[in-house]
């Protein structure tokens, strides 16, 4: 039988939260089955970009990377918001390692292309991007990975990378030797029905409900390509794959459902 794994991603919201964070941390710490975290902080580059006067522009929930963009997203998600959370995690007792892309070759990414839209310093990557044998070797020797939203193209440039999709990848490229979970928390609890409803939660999302939903109009914003990264997870051999509330990681893990869970 394969042995368990979590690969967790949180985002800009939380991270931008001291004592939300904290008590998410603290309910990270104590999983006591390997895991993985995964961190954006689009938030937190936006505020920063806005006090430097360098305008933001998303397309399709991908930020477009300029170099000066590019200089800022590498400070916040790989600098700050990384080793934040990693000192966080050694005072709870949870020996993380951070990483970005980059280091050790972990992630690889391809400029993105698209006919119409230069997105600049934006990666693309794949299952085969992934170095899934240093992961699994940092994962044996105890170590708590965590990544940000910074990979690159082995060519020498840095590449922003939507950590929704990181998470989604390194899970995938993780499933052939691990039972992996993959859990996308942020700030509602799983997918809405009526996203101003936080009783109207979708208990499963297919590929069909999740195309139904769209037509509906009831996605928008972030959670369209968060749950285009679920379900890609999950037609790619993930075991499980659910979108949880923040503050509902403890009771997820040990009473086994709250949230929405991805289905093929
Ligand atoms: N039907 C829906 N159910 C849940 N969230 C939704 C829905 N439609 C839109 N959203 C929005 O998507 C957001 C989550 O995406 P995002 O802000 O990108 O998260 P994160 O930064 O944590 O990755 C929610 O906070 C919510 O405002
Ligand atoms: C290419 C691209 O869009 N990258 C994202 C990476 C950060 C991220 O994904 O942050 P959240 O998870 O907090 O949204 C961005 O710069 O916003």
């Amino acid at each position: 039988m394969k042995e368990k794994l979590y690969i967790i991603k949180i985002g800009g919201a939380l991270i931008d939260d001291e004592e939300l964070l904290n008590e998410f941390l603290e309910q990270f710490s104590d999983i006591k089955e390997k895991k993985i975290l995964v961190h954006g902080g689009g938030k937190l580059a936006t505020i920063l970009a806005d006090k430097l006067g360098v305008e933001q522009k998303m397309v399709n929930g991908r930020r477009i990377t300029d170099k000066d963009t590019l200089d800022i997203v590498a400070m916040v998600y790989a600098g700050g918001i990384n080793k934040n959370i990693v000192a966080k995690l050694q005072q709870k007792k949870c020996k993380a390692i951070g990483f970005s892309g980059a280091d050790a070759n972990l992630i690889k990414a391809k400029k993105r292309e698209h006919a119409e839209i230069d997105f600049g310093f934006v990666g693309d990557i794949e299952k085969k991007s992934v170095n899934r044998k240093l992961i699994s070797k940092l994962i044996k020797l105890k170590l708590v990975p965590v990544f940000s939203a910074i990979t690159h193209d082995k060519k020498g440039n840095l590449f922003n990378t939507n950590a929704d999709t990181i998470a989604s990848v390194i899970a995938q490229a993780l499933s052939s030797k691990y039972d992996v979970e993959l859990l996308y928390c942020f700030d509602k609890s799983g997918v809405l029905e009526d996203v101003e409803n936080p009783e109207s939660v979708i208990k499963n999302i297919s590929e069909e409900e999740f195309s139904f939903l769209k037509e509906e109009g009831k996605l928008h914003k972030g959670i369209l390509p968060k749950l285009e990264n679920a379900l890609g997870a999950v037609k790619n051999k993930v075991n499980k794959v659910f979108l949880i509330k923040e503050t509902e990681l403890k009771n997820h893990i040990e009473n086994h459902h709250a949230g929405t869970e991805i289905c093929l």
